[in-house]
């Protein structure tokens, strides 16, 4: 199974004309669109059900004529309302409307609440502004009737690109939308408005789709399922791998374990603690499996690195955000190795991102920041930080690091200095615990540790700590994650 392609509106509109330009009327397309609506929608309804669609003036409201129209043709109970006049319907719309032999309503006065199912129609990828006047009252009215929404490509007051709500938008039961999904069903807050989605197959070929940039995908296994790493029969732990993760001082040292024991269950053949010097009881009070070395500042991390079979590290959880972890960074990306720089070694950066400008572009590096992190590093720098597409905001990132950017939340984007990029969306919020992220980088570094590219490891990092968290849900801590792991890779493994 290839990667699910997520496609932005531009693109979407992209393919479409390409489509229409290979022959297939844009009519057909919408007819198809309308088509599996109506099947959908037929799914939830009973014969006699009463279904009110809404309509507005763009094609979005040209599907929602060819569901009434078909609804109806299926024997149900059909009110179709228009938001604007049925004159100033154009395009495919226009057509679509014509084949609808029932009355048109102003959209104003549909009685939402004595309908079984509503269908919006009202707006998908063509919103352009902040919904309005008897556009935001109508879904206002759907959203307070309480009866289930059905909606047609997505829900209508999202932006479709940034999945940001455009002042109000509907709460849809279901969404169907039309030959990939857009950034507004995967992103929050846009996922949490579509309900259940469902693709639809309208006949625009995967090799068109790919042509408009295809570079935007679902995080899931066919991304990169393949590249996971099992080891050969004659595999020796050299061969899996070494990872180093860099300890806080005395007070400090948890993180650097939850990290290092997740580099473990994943795979990596070694992990060393790399500690402080006034540190190393406390660690050496906590480890069995993994190693444990002395470490004395930027210096004695330089000395570590002599090694060479140490091939991944792990830098920032409990260092600190002082200059001292800066050098570190500096030591880590002269030494390049596979890196993942996590908390205080982006923090330590706050205001200072310069010094992090193309730094990373020679050796595979992934940065995991939350928002604030991402914040505060890039301060000083609105190219990177006003997007408001997160995917746009993780893009430059990455673009201005060299480096693999993990930007963390509920909808987690990693984007790639190459143009890359994926959505996570098989977390829960039971994951946002101390020490979650420490995990997550531990898991990152032990798969690069193994070989995978930093993009592949970051994408497969990501899913296998949600999906981790999401087998345990309630009551998850952060030390439950690593152990949660080996069942994780089975599945994927099997
Ligand atoms: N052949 C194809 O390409 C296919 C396309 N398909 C379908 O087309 C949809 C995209 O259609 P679209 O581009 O016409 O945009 P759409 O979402 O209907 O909205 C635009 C209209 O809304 C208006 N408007 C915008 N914002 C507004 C606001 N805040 N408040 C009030 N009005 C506002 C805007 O007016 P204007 O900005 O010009 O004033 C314009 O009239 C796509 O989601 C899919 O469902 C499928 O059938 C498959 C084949
Ligand atoms: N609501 C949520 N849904 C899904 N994942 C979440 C949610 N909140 C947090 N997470 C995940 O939990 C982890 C938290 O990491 P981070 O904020 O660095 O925590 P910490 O610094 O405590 O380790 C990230 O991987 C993030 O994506
Ligand atoms: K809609």
């Amino acid at each position: 199974m290839p990667p699910e392609l997520v496609l932005t509106p531009r693109e979407m509109r992209q393919a479409d004309a390409w489509t229409i330009e290979s022959g297939l009327p844009g009519i057909e397309l919408m007819r198809r669109a309308g088509h599996a609506v109506a099947r959908a929608a037929a799914e939830m309804l009973t014969k006699e059900a009463r279904v009110i669609v809404a309509a507005g003036p763009g094609q979005n409201g040209g599907d929602g004529f060819v569901v009434a129209t078909r609804l109806a043709g299926m024997g149900h109970r059909v009110s179709l309302g228009l938001l604007g006049e049925v004159g100033r319907l154009a395009g495919d719309a226009a057509l679509a409307a014509k084949d609808w032999k029932g009355a048109v309503e102003p959209v104003e006065s549909l009685p939402f609440a004595e309908a079984d199912l509503i269908v919006d129609a009202l707006f998908g990828t063509g919103l352009a502004r902040d919904l309005g006047g008897a556009a935001r009252v109508a879904v206002e009215r759907m959203n307070a009737s309480g009866i289930p929404v059905l909606a047609v490509d997505l829900p209508s007051g999202l932006d479709g690109e940034t999945g940001r709500v455009r002042g109000l938008a509907v709460k849809a039961r279901r969404t169907v939308t039309f030959a990939a999904r857009k950034p507004c069903h995967v992103l929050m807050p846009g996922r949490a408005f579509c309900g259940e989605v469902e693709v639809a197959d309208i006949g625009i070929p995967r090799v068109t789709l790919e042509a408009t940039g295809g570079r935007l995908f679902a995080n899931a296994p066919p991304l990169w399922l393949d590249r996971l790493p099992k080891p050969g029969l004659d595999f020796h732990k050299y061969d899996r791998g070494h990872t180093l993760v860099v300890s806080g001082g005395a007070t400090r040292t948890g993180a650097a374990r939850l990290a290092a024991r997740a580099a473990l269950r994943i795979g990596s053949g070694l992990v060393t603690v790399a500690s402080p010097p006034e540190a190393l009881g406390v660690n050496a009070a906590h480890l069995t499996a993994i190693m444990l070395r002395g470490c004395d500042g930027p210096e004695g991390l330089h000395q570590i690195l002599q090694d060479a079979r140490l091939n991944a590290l792990v830098l920032g959880p409990a260092l600190g955000a002082h200059s001292g972890t800066r050098a570190m960074v500096a030591v880590a990306a002269h030494a390049r190795r596979s890196l993942v720089l996590d908390a205080d070694a982006l923090t330590s950066f706050e205001g200072l991102a310069t010094e992090l400008h193309q730094v990373f572009r020679h050796a595979p590096a992934v940065l995991t920041p939350h928002d604030g992190e991402f914040r505060r590093l890039f301060k000083g720098h609105p190219d990177i930080l006003d997007p408001e597409s997160k995917i746009e905001r993780a893009h430059r990132a990455a673009a201005y690091t060299g480096a693999v950017v993990v930007l963390k939340g509920p909808d987690t984007v990693i984007a790639a200095p190459d143009g890359r990029a994926a959505i996570n969306e098989n977390g829960t919020p039971y994951l946002g615990t101390a020490g979650s992220g420490d995990t997550l980088c531990g898991i990152v570094a032990g798969l690069m540790a193994q070989g995978l590219p930093a993009f592949e490891a970051a994408c497969a990092g990501v899913w296998i700590h949600a999906e981790a968290g999401a087998s345990f849900g309630p009551g998850l801590i952060a030390e439950d994650l690593a152990e949660l792991i080996p069942g994780v890779l089975r599945t994927l493994l099997r």
